[in-house]
């Protein structure tokens, strides 16, 4: 069954096409990648499916699920989580209370019910904990649970944020470039821990990402976005030998050069 399936989906902001028509579908259990030049439109399609942005026309189906007009809490309820490509975590509060407080949404219990059904309150409570310990352990942040995240170096921050992203325990991760501004050991770190998460975690992992040695490394499927539209879908071994593809990136290439 697919995790997800993305029909037909268009947007637009004034005269910008950043989506058109772009129909695709993700399995359940896999890593897939969206790619694409600049501009190309792969942040909106993921805050299409997060719920940021409702796409202008199709629909899009999680777990056979239509959420086109779910509201994002509701999406991340549902197990769809997000990691931001600029981080949004509180830079003066720990990497424990960033972790703790990404999981509000996840809070059933609210003050008032908290007075009245205590147990209830803190059974929740400890589940709670539990999950951001898990998360602690999981991406090796032991020593710095304490840390003010804006003391942080940038790389151990990117990964905080997708631990807050982790730490609502989804069924589907949006990580919109995790590795950006990454040194080459954070990055193989980086890479380590979203095979973990696929793998042992049995999680479906949306991935958003530039180095294209870590996109075919890790992925079971890449779309390949340019201008809005779905150029190429397939396997690494299928992407590279696509003739669209090829050309739309080395005209980017060629536009570098110019500018
Ligand atoms: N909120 C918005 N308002 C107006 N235009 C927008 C908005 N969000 C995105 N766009 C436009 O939509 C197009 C696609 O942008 P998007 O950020 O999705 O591309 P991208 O592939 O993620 O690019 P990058 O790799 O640079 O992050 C761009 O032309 C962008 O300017």
């Amino acid at each position: 069954m697919p995790a997800l399936e993305v029909e037909n989906v268009s947007l637009q902001f004034g005269g910008v096409k950043a989506l058109v028509d772009v129909t695709y579908h993700i399995e359940k259990g896999e890593i897939f990648s969206l790619i694409g030049p600049n501009g190309a439109g792969k942040t909106s399609m993921l805050n299409c499916i997060s719920g940021l942005y409702s796409p202008s026309q199709g629909s899009i189906k999680f777990m056979g699920k239509d959420i086109i007009n779910m509201k994002p809490h509701k999406r991340t309820n549902l197990g769809i989580s997000r990691a931001f490509q600029n981080i949004a975590l509180f830079s003066q509060m720990s990497v424990l209370d960033n972790l703790k407080l990404g999981r509000h949404t996840k809070m059933k219990s609210g003050l008032l019910s908290g007075g009245f059904y205590w147990g209830a309150a803190q059974k929740e409570e400890v589940a709670h904990r539990k999950a951001v310990e898990e998360v602690i352990d999981f991406l090796e942040l032991k020593d710095i649970r304490h840390t003010p995240v804006g003391r942080l170096p940038y790389g151990l921050q990117k990964r905080v944020e997708v631990g807050r992203a982790l730490a609502l325990q989804p069924e589907l991760i949006l990580l919109d470039e995790p590795m950006a501004g990454m040194n080459s050991s954070e990055k193989q770190d980086m890479a380590r821990f979203i095979l973990d998460m696929n793998a042992l975690q049995d999680m479906t992992v949306v991935l958003i990402e530039h180095d294209m040695g870590v996109v075919m490394d890790l992925s079971d499927h890449i779309a390949v976005l340019d201008f809005g539209k779905l150029i190429g879908f397939g396997t690494p071994e299928e992407i590279k030998e696509n003739e669209a593809v090829i050309s739309a990136y080395l005209g980017e290439e060629e536009d570098e050069e110019v500018s």
